[in-house]
């Protein structure tokens, strides 16, 4: 039975349209396809710091993720970057649910996923599911192939019959590239590669909207990498999904995504379309993780200006002052120790068109020439 299958969903989308997806919020206010189906508004985590053994005291707050917004298209991939402790993971994990925020809301088309509890959160959750960082540890060495692309229908029984879940996840694995004889092998008997097929599976099998890809390439070879990313981009096609694609590599993002959000402490520093972000970004933390970009092209790199940033990431426990990002910047003044700019098209290029245009917290945004070579 095609239509039943996950091979055959896409087919039964594009005859049905999206609409035909069921929406499993029933109380959802009214949503426009072209909105957004993640509107993710001043998220806050903070993790409290505690000392003490015996009587617990709060001494204060890992900072986390200190105010992020973003939205998410239907069917457009957004990137996340920013260098280890940034609070990307911390992002993923609210989004899916995965942790309650401290402030702020994530709405799923149109509804404040973090005011939901019970079924209508389980229902939620189902639509926006996470493939995790390192497919070495996130799979359980003692499940199955079978068991472990299967388990989702552990959580949520209504999305396969019992009878059915074999072949489901058969069709699952041969959609993601693995063949589908292997259900009872162990996660020990693949690659690298393979085992983040097996978490894409899984991710895949309750067929959401929303995939949040955390770090997914990440532990992989560089050749295997570009499979996987590939191997993404095709299932985005095929089941219109819409991806948070997390990583710290800048390359890997730019290849897959529509528009990218650049993180710094807890923050988005700079948003904008791939091309804006990388080839006219405006905000020096993003140019100083461009020019520290290889490139393949000894010459070409030559040319380019680097940026060395001096100094440590400060601790998310205890953040500058202002603008997070001044202890690190060559432009910093004593204003940006006052007052924290505010992520918004900079006023310099307020009334200019072209994409310099675009939300970068930065007092001094400007364009800086030679980052990236042509
Ligand atoms: N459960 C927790 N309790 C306390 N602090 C936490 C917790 N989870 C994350 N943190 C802290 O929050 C900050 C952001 O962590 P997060 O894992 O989100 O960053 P990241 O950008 O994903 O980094 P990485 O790429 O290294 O995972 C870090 O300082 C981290 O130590």
């Amino acid at each position: 039975m095609q239509s039943d299958s996950l091979g055959g969903t896409a087919q039964t989308q594009d005859e049905e349209g999206p609409d035909a997806l069921p929406d499993t919020s029933p109380a959802a206010p009214s949503y426009e396809p072209r909105e957004a189906i993640l509107e993710v508004r001043g998220l806050v985590k903070h993790f409290p710091l505690t000392q003490g053994v015996v009587v617990r005291r709060h001494v204060g707050a890992v900072r986390a993720v200190d105010g992020v917004s973003f939205d998410l298209r239907p069917g457009e991939t957004l990137g996340l970057v920013g260098e280890s402790g940034c609070g990307k993971s911390t992002v993923a994990k609210l989004v899916t649910s995965l942790e309650a925020p401290t402030a702020g809301s994530i709405r799923y088309k149109g509804e404040d996923v973090t005011r939901l509890s019970g079924r209508a959160l389980k229902a939620v959750r189902r639509n926006i599911q996470m493939v995790f960082q390192d497919p070495y540890t996130s799979l359980n060495p003692r499940m199955t192939v079978g068991d472990i692309v299967g388990e989702p229908f552990d959580i949520h029984p209504e999305a396969a019959p019992r009878g059915e879940r074999r072949r489901r996840v058969q069709e699952l694995l041969d959609v993601v590239g693995l063949n589908p004889e292997y259900v009872n092998r162990y996660p020990h008997q693949f690659s690298g590669g393979q085992r983040q097929r097996i978490g894409i599976a899984r991710g895949l099998a309750l067929r959401p909207e929303i995939i949040v890809a955390d770090e997914p390439v990440s532990a992989l070879d560089v050749s295997v990498q570009a499979q996987v990313v590939n191997l993404m981009e095709r299932l985005q096609d095929e089941f219109g999904l819409s991806y948070v694609f997390i990583a710290h590599d800048l390359s890997v993002v730019r290849h897959i995504s529509d528009r990218v959000g650049v993180m710094y402490l807890g923050k988005i520093v700079e948003i904008g379309t791939e091309r804006e972000i990388y080839e006219h970004p405006t905000h020096p933390y993003t140019q100083a993780l461009l020019s520290a970009v290889p490139v393949p092209d000894p010459a070409a790199g030559e040319q380019r200006t680097r940026i060395v940033l001096e100094g440590e990431v400060p601790s998310p426990a205890n953040p500058p002052s202002g603008c997070r990002f001044r202890t690190r910047c060559w432009k910093a003044t004593e204003r940006c120790a006052r007052e924290e700019p505010p992520l918004e098209v900079p006023a310099g290029f307020a009334h200019a068109e072209g994409p310099a245009h675009h939300p970068s917290a930065c007092h001094y945004a400007e364009e800086k020439e030679r980052i990236v070579p042509e």
